[in-house]
């Protein structure tokens, strides 16, 4: 059994290459658009969400099979064609660049998995099964998305504004702490999701005087 370390990976500027172009390299694709990459596709045919992908420029489409040499420079190579001994190919070709790669219908030739992931804002919640039921990380995935509502993400905006405000104003790290431990919190959550106006508001007022309890002593 394989073991994966979750991590999150800023790919901006990353050139990565996805080889097919069917449902799996579309999914794969978007995942990694939205971590920022530069995905060049390379497959004979597209699905129609690749090609709009590829007319507005978002990707870069070479209509062609794969060869050799097409994943120099790549930092993540994804193999999603339906044939195997092409797969093969790109995971040799992989392996002797260093780039690290994903071969869908062959978890043993993967040395990175794509994790089932919500997103809400900033926050991201990824499952991962180790490869053995893509179906139940799914599942958890839906069951995640009703107990995180798109309220998460106006939420944790806040969270990051306020503590940012509470790195500069309060010079006791336990009292930092303390404040932010408090802000975390249903009701402050509830608040946020009615009224996130006010929520701001208060939380204004609160930093402000835990600031000025810090300074009068
Ligand atoms: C190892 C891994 C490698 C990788 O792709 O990264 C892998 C491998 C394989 N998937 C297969 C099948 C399916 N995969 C899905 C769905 C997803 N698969 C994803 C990830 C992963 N799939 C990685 C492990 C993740 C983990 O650890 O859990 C998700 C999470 C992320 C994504 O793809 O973006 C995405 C859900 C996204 C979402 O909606 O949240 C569905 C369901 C569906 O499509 O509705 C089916 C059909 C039902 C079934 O077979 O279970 C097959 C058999 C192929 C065949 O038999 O032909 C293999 C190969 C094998 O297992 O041998
Ligand atoms: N890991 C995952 O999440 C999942 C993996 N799979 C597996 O993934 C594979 C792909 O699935 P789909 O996208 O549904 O397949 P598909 O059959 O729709 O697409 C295959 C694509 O590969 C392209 N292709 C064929 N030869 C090529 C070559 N020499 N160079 C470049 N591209 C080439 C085809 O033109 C086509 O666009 C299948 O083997 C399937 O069993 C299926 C479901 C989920």
């Amino acid at each position: 059994m394989k073991r994966f370390y979750p991590m999150m990976v800023d790919l901006t500027g990353r050139r990565c290459l996805v080889v097919g172009g069917g449902p799996v390299a579309e999914r794969k694709t978007a995942s990694m658009l939205e971590g920022g990459a530069d995905v060049i596709v390379v497959s004979p045919d597209v699905t129609p969400g690749l090609q709009v992908w590829a007319e507005q420029g978002e990707i870069t489409y070479h209509a062609r099979p794969y060869r050799k040499g097409d994943a120099a420079g790549c930092t993540l190579v994804i193999a999603a064609t339906d044939q195997e001994a092409v797969n093969r190919a790109v995971y040799e070709e992989a392996q002797a660049c260093g780039a690290w790669i994903n071969v869908v219908d062959r978890p043993d030739l993967c040395n990175f998995t794509v994790p089932s992931t919500l997103r809400r804002g900033q926050l991201q919640i990824a499952v991962s099964t180790g490869g053995a039921s893509p179906t139940l990380a799914k599942k958890i995935r839906r069951e995640l998305e009703k107990a995180y509502g798109p309220e998460y993400a106006v939420y944790l905006n806040l969270l990051k504004e306020m503590r940012q405000r509470i790195q500069e104003t309060i010079t006791d790290a336990a009292v930092r702490h303390q404040l932010m431990a408090r802000l975390v919190d249903e009701e402050w959550m509830a608040l946020c999701k009615n009224d996130p106006a006010e929520a701001r508001r208060r939380m204004e007022s609160w930093i402000e005087q835990a600031a000025t309890a810090e300074i009068s002593g």
